[in-house]
């Protein structure tokens, strides 16, 4: 089954278009495993399976395990993700983007090492870092097009002058996605929810690619107009599907010991209002 397949899956089985981040800061953790980051599986896991029918995906962020030395407990949570809840696709959100034979090994990584479906890839060095992720016949990747925080304005909103129509970076990079980069079928791209107007137009020059948004939740992003810019009715394999990503939003819904029925209820109260917002 290839990643598109399993979200198209994930998404009529679960009924959801939401995509729970896993972003583990033992700082924000509740009272018995705050401050300890042994317990960063602990935690993961009981959010996981508190939310696993309610979600599109599932995207864990290395960074919050690898600053904690944590590695080993992302690969045994990667393990717990597809024993509990195989139907749900895991994008493991690394942001690589380096030299070809150096991406091999990220790309090794990603899908080898801990079992990701797919990635999330900075395409700021071309094609030749894209690539070796393309060879892993049914992975995805999603290219980082037109991201969430105020900087992304600094290049991906620049004009590209030497490019005929001069388009934006980020509209350069999404026609790029839906065309000719995209020899395995699996590339989608990242559009931050708190651009709309953006998310838009790049569901314009990438009508059939999977979008995966964050910036609902904690960085305020609307999920109404979110879904409203970058979901379309489902038109065969035509169209392409949305994920809406919450992180701290969920994860830290209480810092009691109910932490994990909170993180259920505020990832079912978000699957509603994506779902009320589709057309
Ligand atoms: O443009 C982007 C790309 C990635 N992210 C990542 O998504 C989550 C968002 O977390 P929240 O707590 O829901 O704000 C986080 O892992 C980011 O690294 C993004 O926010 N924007």
């Amino acid at each position: 089954m290839t990643f598109l397949d399993m979200l198209g899956a994930a998404e009529r089985q679960n009924q959801s278009l939401l995509c729970v981040g896993l972003d583990p800061d033992p700082a924000k953790f509740p009272a018995g495993l705050k401050g300890d980051a042994s317990k960063i599986y602990d935690f993961c896991a009981a959010i996981v399976e508190a939310t696993a029918d309610a979600v599109i995906a599932f995207k864990p962020q290395i960074a919050y395990f690898a600053a904690h030395r944590a590695e080993d407990q992302l690969e045994k949570l990667m393990r717990h993700m597809k024993a509990v809840a195989p139907q749900v696709p895991v994008i493991l959100d690394a942001k690589r983007g380096d030299i070809g034979s150096t991406a091999e090994q990220y790309a090794i990584e990603a899908f080898e090492r801990y079992g990701a479906d797919a990635v999330t890839l900075s395409p700021f060095m071309g094609w030749d870092s894209v690539q070796p992720y393309l060879k892993y016949e049914g992975k995805g990747a999603f290219l980082l097009c037109r991201t969430s925080n105020p900087g992304g304005d600094d290049l991906q909103n620049q004009r590209l002058a030497s490019v005929d129509g001069q388009p934006r970076v980020y509209e350069h990079i999404a026609k790029l996605a839906q065309g000719p980069w995209n020899l395995n079928g699996q590339l989608g791209l990242v559009v931050g929810a708190t651009y709309p107007a953006e998310i838009e137009r790049v569901r314009e020059l990438a009508p059939t690619l999977p979008l995966l948004i964050p910036g609902v939740g904690a960085q305020g992003g609307d999920a109404v107009a979110t879904i409203r810019a970058g979901h379309r009715a489902q038109d065969g394999a035509t169209t392409g599907p949305v994920i809406v990503n919450s992180s701290r939003a969920v994860l830290y819904a209480s810092g009691g010991a109910d932490f994990a029925a909170a993180a259920r209820a505020e990832a079912l109260r978000t699957r509603e209002v994506l779902n009320a917002a589709k057309a």
